[in-house]
């Protein structure tokens, strides 16, 4: 898989060459791209934004920089992903879709967003995704992109060593994950629910799911198939 950012920060991304998606990268199954907007821009202040029209506070982002950005990075095969609070909310779901894509460019908006022709001519020629962290603004996309990568990084094959670890997360199911517990069997008067000491692995497995259940009921009803 590759992915291309188009951001105006982007020494933000420098973490990206850490942790899991660092080895990815190291071992190709992961290529990434960091690219400055205002190397898109040809004026001496690099200019990026400028007023709405219609009026109203802050600043839109030109189309200009942006159409040059993406005339230089999109393939036939590209997903861009627009991060926004008006988009579709992000869920586990999309994360193993957009795993599977070849070529992802998250578009990083700031100030009021993106003159919203830049969007539209994208979807002329390529799959575009707006696509929601929550129900919450952020002063731009660089945060959101970073949990959207990592969410999606480490759903591509080959990134996690067990993909068994995969299988027993939040949401995988459809469920909240069940509590998780390690040595010592006793810390601070508080001991490990003995069916996970019993070795019996079927009562171990049934008591996972009633314990996703009632976590699920508990914190995500909304989350939970019918009649469950
Ligand atoms: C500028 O982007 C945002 O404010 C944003 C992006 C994705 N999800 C959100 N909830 C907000």
């Amino acid at each position: 898989m590759r992915i291309d950012i188009l951001t105006i920060f982007p020494d933000f991304f420098g973490v990206l060459d850490i942790s899991l998606l660092g080895k990815a990268r190291e071992r190709g199954i992961i290529e990434l791209g960091v690219h400055d907007l205002r190397d898109y821009t040809h004026d001496r202040h690099r200019t990026v934004d400028d007023t709405p029209y219609g009026g109203g506070a802050g600043m839109v982002m030109r189309p200009e920089p942006w159409g040059e950005a993406l005339d230089a990075t999109l393939t036939p095969e590209t997903v861009v992903i627009v991060p926004s609070p008006a988009g579709v909310p992000f869920t586990q779901a999309a994360a193993r879709e957009l795993a599977q894509e070849k070529h992802l460019v998250f578009t990083c908006g700031r100030y009021e967003g993106i003159d919203q022709r830049v969007i539209d001519y994208a979807a002329d020629t390529v799959r575009v995704r707006e696509i929601s962290l929550g129900d919450y603004v952020l002063n731009g996309g660089e945060v959101a992109t970073m949990a959207m990568i990592e969410a999606i990084g480490r759903l591509v094959p080959g990134v996690v060593g067990n993909p068994e670890s995969l299988t027993e997360e939040s949401h995988e199911n459809g469920l909240l994950e069940y509590p998780s517990y390690t040595k010592p069997s006793t810390w601070r008067e508080r001991s490990v629910p003995p069916v996970l000491l019993s070795g019996n692995h079927k009562a171990i497995a049934d008591w996972r799911y009633e314990q996703q259940l009632e976590r699920t009921r508990r914190v995500r009803p909304d989350l939970l198939p019918d009649g469950e």
